[in-house]
């Protein structure tokens, strides 16, 4: 069988005297889109960041792509094609959505792509400042300028969280449309969506993988519904 696209063993991450991130064990394959989900603070961001190299581990190994990247910085992981969304409100808030692509894309030193304001649902916002944006536009650019970087595992750290109802699903859609163009590794805590969009789910739960397969597989494992889920009148 060939080597997955992300293969993490033994990761871990203390802070202090909490341990957070407690021996995971995770496979991405290339082209899935993948979700984690788990309780609040479970320990979800504090993974993330240390695959992107945001955050040292303190053990463990992460290979991308067949090699091992633990101990490489956030941009060289980037230019391998490990890339997390970028989040618009650190930057430059008076540069145009054009402006930030382009920064991405250069930082990658991946060529421009001609229609990912369409992909990424900001048709015709092209010259629009970046604090004229609506929130729902912020999030829309936060992953555009991701793909920007061509990546081939995409990092989405709750994509959905304060969008409506409806810009909740075109960005489900349109991370749907990712599918068999990249690999991605989505936390988020709308379960209905998890579970409509992924082809895998792994569940985290104290710093752990208690459960990862398709999603009916997770959905009825009863140590996820004793652990995370809930019976299904009160699952969240
Ligand atoms: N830099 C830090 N220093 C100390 N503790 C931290 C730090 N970052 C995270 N933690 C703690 O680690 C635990 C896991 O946090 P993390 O944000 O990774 O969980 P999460 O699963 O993403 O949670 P949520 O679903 O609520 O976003 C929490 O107890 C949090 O307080």
């Amino acid at each position: 069988m060939t080597e997955p696209l992300l293969q993490v063993r033994g990761l871990r991450k203390r802070f202090g005297g909490l341990v957070v991130t407690a021996g995971v064990d995770l496979d991405v394959q290339s082209r899935e889109i993948h979700a984690l989900i788990g309780p609040n603070g479970a320990g979800k961001t504090t993974l993330v960041s240390q695959l992107a190299g945001e955050l040292r581990s303190d053990a463990g190994a992460i290979r991308f792509d067949g090699h091992d990247i633990t101990q490489l910085s956030t941009h060289a992981r980037a230019r391998r094609g490990l890339v997390r969304s970028f989040q618009v409100t650190r930057l430059f808030r008076s540069l145009s959505v054009t402006e930030h692509l382009a920064f991405a894309a250069g930082a990658s030193g991946a060529p421009p792509q001609p229609d990912l304001l369409a992909r990424a649902g900001l048709e015709g916002r092209g010259a629009a400042p970046v604090d004229q944006l609506s929130h729902a536009e912020q999030r829309a650019l936060e992953v555009a300028m991701a793909l920007a970087c061509r990546p081939r595992l995409l990092l989405l750290d709750e994509p959905m969280a304060g969008l409506g109802a409806e810009e909740s699903l075109a960005m489900g859609e349109r991370i749907a449309a990712l599918r068999g163009t990249c690999a991605v590794l989505l936390i988020e805590h709308d379960v209905e969506a998890v579970f409509r969009l992924a082809d895998r789910v792994s569940v985290l739960v104290g710093g752990a993988i208690l459960a990862s397969g398709p999603p009916a597989q997770v959905r009825s494992d009863p140590e996820v519904v004793a652990a995370y889920l809930g019976e299904p009148e009160d699952t969240r």
